[in-house]
C-alpha cells in the first residue's frame, strides 16, 4: 500500500494514520470538523490536502451511525481502490450498506480492538493497536485484493488479524467491550451522589473497574444503539447473578442456619465463576507478536534469577519487550521466554550463553 485516506480523523482514524505514515505510506487525512484534520496532520499523521486521484485505501473512521452515508460518498466520487471502515459493530452497517445499492466488492469491515477512554485526535499513538486483534468482516462478495489491502494496513498497524462473521462478532464484542463498559458507568455512576467522605476512600479496584466510565458518552449510545440486542442478552445475564446475589446476602443475615449457609454458597458462587472467567482472557498481546523472537532460557527455582536475566540482557545492550515464564511441574526448574526484537535474538542468546545460562530453541 503506497497511498492512504483516513476519513474521520479522532482517536482511532489519527492512530491508524500514524502508524501508516511511520511506514512510509503517503496518508491523506478528511474530517467534517476540518481543526481536527489539521491536529492529525500536525502530529505527522500524514496531510490536511486532498489526494490527486484515487488512493489505495480509504479508512473510514467515524461514529458507527455515519458509517454507510460517509462510505457511500467516498465509493460514488470513486476515493479509492478498496475500503474499510472500523466501527465497533459490523452487522448494522454491512446491511445499511448493502441496503444503498453499492458495489460491495471493494468494500470490508473491521474493527480494530484497542481503544481508549479518551476521543480525539490528541489522545491518539501510533502502537495503539500493536498486538491488538483486529477483527475482519469479509463477506463472498470481497474481493481478495480488497482483504489483502486490510491484511497489509492489519501489518502496517502491528495488529492480530482476526476474521469472523458480522453477527458473531457483534455477539462477541457484547459480551467482552460493550456489556463491560455498561457496568463500569453504573458502578462509577454509584458515585455521583455518594458522601465526599466515602468517596475519599477510593483505591485501586474501583480505579480499575471504572477506568472506562470516562468515555464519551455520544460515541458509546450510538455503539449501544447500534448493538442493543446482543447487549440486552449479555445484560440480562448479569441481572440474574445481580438479583440471586442479593438473595445471597440476604440470606447471610437470616437467624436461620441453613439460609446462611445458602447465602455464603451463592456469594461463594459467583466470585467462583469470576475467577474462572478471568482467568480466560488472553494477555495484552493474546499471543507473542510476530514482531518478538524468543529466547528461552533454563532457569532453577531460586531466588534472583529473573533479575540476573534482566540484568545480563541489560549488559548486552538487549532490550527486553515482554518475558513469560513455564513452570516445570514437580521439578524444581522453569523456562524463561524472553522476547526481543529478532535482530537481537542472537546478540541475547549468545550473550546469556558467555554467562553459563542454559538456552532452549
Ligand atoms: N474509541 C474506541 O475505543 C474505539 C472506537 N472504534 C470505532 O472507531 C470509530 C471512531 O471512533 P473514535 O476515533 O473513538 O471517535 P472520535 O470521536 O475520536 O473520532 C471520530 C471523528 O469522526 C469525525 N466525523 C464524524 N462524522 C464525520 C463525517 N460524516 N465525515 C467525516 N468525519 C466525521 C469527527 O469529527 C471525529 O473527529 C467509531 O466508529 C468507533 O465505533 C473502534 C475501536 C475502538
Ligand atoms: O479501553 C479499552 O480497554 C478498550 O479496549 C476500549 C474499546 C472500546 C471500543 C471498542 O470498539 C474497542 C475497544
Amino acid at each position: 500500500m503506497r497511498t492512504a485516506l483516513v476519513i474521520g480523523t479522532g482517536l482511532i482514524g489519527t492512530s491508524a494514520a500514524l502508524a501508516l505514515a511511520g511506514r512510509g505510506v503517503t496518508v491523506h487525512l478528511r474530517d467534517h470538523d476540518t481543526t481536527r484534520a489539521r491536529t492529525a496532520a500536525a502530529l505527522g499523521a500524514g496531510t490536511d490536502e486532498a489526494p490527486e486521484g484515487p488512493v489505495d485505501l480509504a479508512l473510514i473512521a467515524v461514529p458507527p451511525t455515519h458509517v454507510a452515508g460517509t462510505l457511500a460518498e467516498a465509493m460514488r466520487a470513486g476515493a479509492a481502490h478498496g475500503y474499510l471502515d472500523v466501527a465497533s459493530v459490523k452487522g448494522g452497517p454491512q446491511r445499511e450498506l448493502a441496503a444503498l445499492g453499492l458495489d460491495l466488492s471493494s468494500y470490508i469491515g473491521t474493527h480494530p480492538m484497542a481503544g481508549k477512554e479518551r476521543s480525539g485526535p490528541l489522545a491518539a499513538t501510533a502502537d495503539l493497536f500493536e498486538g491488538r486483534p483486529w477483527v475482519l468482516t469479509p463477506t463472498s462478495d470481497t474481493d481478495t485484493e480488497v482483504l489483502n489491502l486490510a491484511l497489509e494496513l492489519v501489518a502496517l498497524c502491528r495488529a492480530v488479524p482476526v476474521v469472523m462473521d458480522a453477527d458473531a462478532h457483534d455477539r462477541a464484542v457484547a459480551l467482552v467491550s460493550h456489556t463491560p463498559q455498561l457496568l463500569s458507568s453504573m458502578v462509577a455512576a454509584r458515585l455521583e451522589g455518594a458522601d465526599d467522605t466515602a468517596v475519599r476512600l477510593c483505591g485501586q479496584g474501583i480505579r480499575d473497574v471504572t477506568r472506562i466510565a470516562a468515555s464519551e458518552p455520544a460515541m458509546w449510545v450510538e455503539i449501544l444503539s447500534a448493538n442493543a440486542g446482543p447487549v440486552a442478552d449479555v445484560l440480562a445475564g448479569v441481572a440474574a447473578d445481580l438479583e440471586a446475589t442479593v438473595e445471597s446476602l440476604r440470606a447471610l443475615q437470616s437467624a436461620d442456619e441453613a439460609k446462611r449457609d445458602g447465602g455464603t454458597a451463592g456469594v461463594a458462587d459467583v466470585l467462583r465463576r469470576g475467577n474462572a472467567g478471568r482467568s480466560r482472557i488472553p494477555g495484552k498481546h493474546g499471543a507473542a507478536p510476530a514482531a518478538y523472537e524468543v529466547v528461552a532460557v533454563l532457569v532453577s527455582d531460586q531466588p534472583g534469577e529473573l533479575a540476573r536475566i534482566f540484568a545480563d540482557a541489560g549488559r548486552a545492550g538487549v532490550n527486553v519487550e515482554d518475558v513469560r515464564i513455564e513452570h516445570a511441574t514437580g521439578q524444581q526448574a522453569g523456562l524463561v521466554q524472553v522476547m526481543v526484537d529478532p535482530a537481537a535474538a542472537p546478540v541475547l542468546a549468545a550473550a546469556l550463553r558467555e554467562r553459563g545460562w542454559s538456552i532452549r530453541q
